[in-house]
């Protein structure tokens, strides 16, 4: 679906550049606005870019820190029967009265405040917190956000003004707490945010939530801003979506594990919905299928470096073209604590239809799986840790197969250039081998662009490390997860480390 109405007039907002503006979207998650100063922060940087680069914004912002989380454990401790908003108060009238608001917007948040509090106490009282009222809690978190960082943007001249999500008319469909944006909102979208555009306003959007066909409060699961941002991206036409991080962008690996790593350039749709569904927490896991469908690219940048170009993610031609040459590797990635189940059934041997039996299970218990590796009488599939099968599922997979369940386990996986994935393989079993790190499933193949990997929790840290100084050649750190270089875990080849 291609936007027809893409462009309206510049508006009243004193723009630098002669050209028309660049028309974009700058999503702000919740640690980019954590308080009164980085709220201050964000909005300068805005109103910079805008009078710098003549850029024309719609906002997507997500909840204050960690507000979010703290709404679901208010929603946990009201089933329990106390009903406690003091922590989510604090932060939003303090950070009010420390940036200065006008009375109108603190009226406004204390008002959120109040109804988020009796919609507690009637949990509280009925002892009850459905998937749709806790979607209908955690929305409060992006309304009021968007209220603090609009009011503050007005103060310093950028006529902003605040949106919740449903305004625009962007309308979800799917479960609570994991719904997506239905694709039939995107014209009204687009007209919504032409009509702010034409009389000279800025919209700040709440990220990650809409109203679905009925009109209730919905979720498109945590981290869901990105993909609010590039909904928007797709149903407007905007020339970029930016997605304003901590960081310079999407990163070789999570830099919390691997200190060494590096900022990538360039990435592709494909490569950054694999490393997202695979653990990188930079983007959410399907927040690039509007963007790709759209052909509208999309940038991660850093809101504390704002002059480093970030991350660029577009289609592979776009890609291919802007990359000097193709990486064997573009990111490492990992996800912690997954559990593996093996299936292992010798009745089976030569029959059809074992795999069916264990899948036709599996879906009757709405799991879903990350990594498969079979053979011809056993699977052996990894879930993640939000998941588990139940006592029923796993009776009736015990009555076809011998089944074990092996916990803490990490999925490693590699993300670039699947024609060359016999090298890349090789490389990385080397340095693993070399270090007597066991690998206990491996999965290529149904990706062009990811291979992955199952070791133990406790080394996938070090195998991380390993395995990026092998294709970034950065030196290890003193430790990896724990374990000094030195005084490696039981068995492990320090002399091949050190090297
Ligand atoms: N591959 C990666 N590239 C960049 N950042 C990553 C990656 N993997 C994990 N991260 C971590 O994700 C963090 C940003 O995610 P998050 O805190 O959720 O941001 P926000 O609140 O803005 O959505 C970064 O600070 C970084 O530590
Ligand atoms: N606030 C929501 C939505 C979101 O996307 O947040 P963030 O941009 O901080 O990941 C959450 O915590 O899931």
């Amino acid at each position: 679906w291609r936007p027809t109405s893409r462009r309206m007039a510049a508006p009243r907002i004193v723009m630098s550049a002669l050209s028309p503006p660049r028309h974009v979207v700058m999503k702000f998650g919740g640690s980019s606005v954590a308080n009164a100063e980085r709220v201050s922060h964000v909005a300068e940087l805005i109103a910079s870019q805008m009078a710098e680069e003549g850029t024309l914004p719609a906002v997507v912002l997500s909840a204050m820190g960690k507000t979010t989380n703290c709404i679901i454990a208010a929603g946990e401790r009201a089933l329990e029967g106390r009903v406690d908003v003091s922590e989510i108060r604090s932060l939003h009238l303090e950070s009010l009265a420390a940036l200065e608001l006008p009375i109108s917007t603190g009226a406004e948040v204390r008002g959120l405040l109040r109804d988020l509090e009796s919609l507690l106490d009637g949990v509280s009282m009925v002892r009850e917190l459905t998937p749709r009222t806790k979607d209908l809690i955690v929305s409060f978190g992006e309304r009021m956000s968007c209220r603090v960082l609009a009011a503050t943007l007005s103060k310093i001249g950028v006529p902003a003004v605040p949106c919740d999500a449903w305004t625009l008319g962007v309308r979800t469909k799917g479960m609570f707490g994991d719904s997506v944006v239905d694709e039939a909102c995107y014209p009204e979208v687009a007209r919504s945010i032409s009509d702010l555009f034409s009389q000279g306003q800025v919209p700040i959007v709440t990220g990650f939530i809409g109203h679905d066909a009925d009109g209730r409060v919905a979720t498109l699961g945590r981290g869901g801003s990105d993909l609010t941002a590039t909904v928007l991206g797709a149903a407007f036409g905007f020339d970029e979506v930016q997605v304003w991080k901590d960081v310079d962008g999407m990163m070789t690996a999570d830099p919390r594990v691997v200190r060494a790593a590096l900022p990538v350039p360039f990435v592709t749709y494909e490569e950054a919905a694999e490393l997202a569904y695979f653990g990188a927490q930079v983007l959410h896991p399907i927040s690039m299928q509007p963007a790709l469908r759209a052909g509208v690219p999309v940038r991660v940048k850093n809101s504390y470096n704002p002059t480093h170009c970030g991350t660029l993610i577009a289609e592979e031609a776009t890609i291919k073209e802007r990359r000097s040459v193709a990486p064997l590797v573009t990111a490492i990635t990992s996800k912690r604590h997954v559990t593996v189940i093996d299936v292992v059934s010798l009745r089976m041997l030569g029959s059809h239809g074992f795999l069916a039996r264990v899948f036709d299970v599996l879906a009757r218990d709405r799991v879903s799986v990350d990594v498969v590796a079979t053979s011809e009488v056993s699977v052996s599939l990894s879930l993640d840790e939000e998941q588990s099968l139940s006592p029923a599922a796993l009776e009736e997979l015990s009555e076809i197969a011998q089944v074990e369940l092996k916990h803490d386990r990490s999925i490693v996986s590699f993300v670039g250039d699947g024609s060359r994935s016999t090298e890349l393989i090789a490389q990385v079993f080397a340095v693993l081998a070399a270090n007597d790190l066991r690998v206990e499933m491996i999965s290529q193949g149904a990706s062009k662009v990811n291979v992955a990997i199952v070791v133990q929790d406790d080394q996938a840290e070090l195998a991380l490390n390993l395995i990026h100084g092998c294709f970034f050649g950065a030196p290890l750190p003193a430790t990896c997860g724990g374990l000094a270089v030195g005084e490696l875990a039981p068995g492990l080849n320090a002399s091949a480390v050190a090297a």
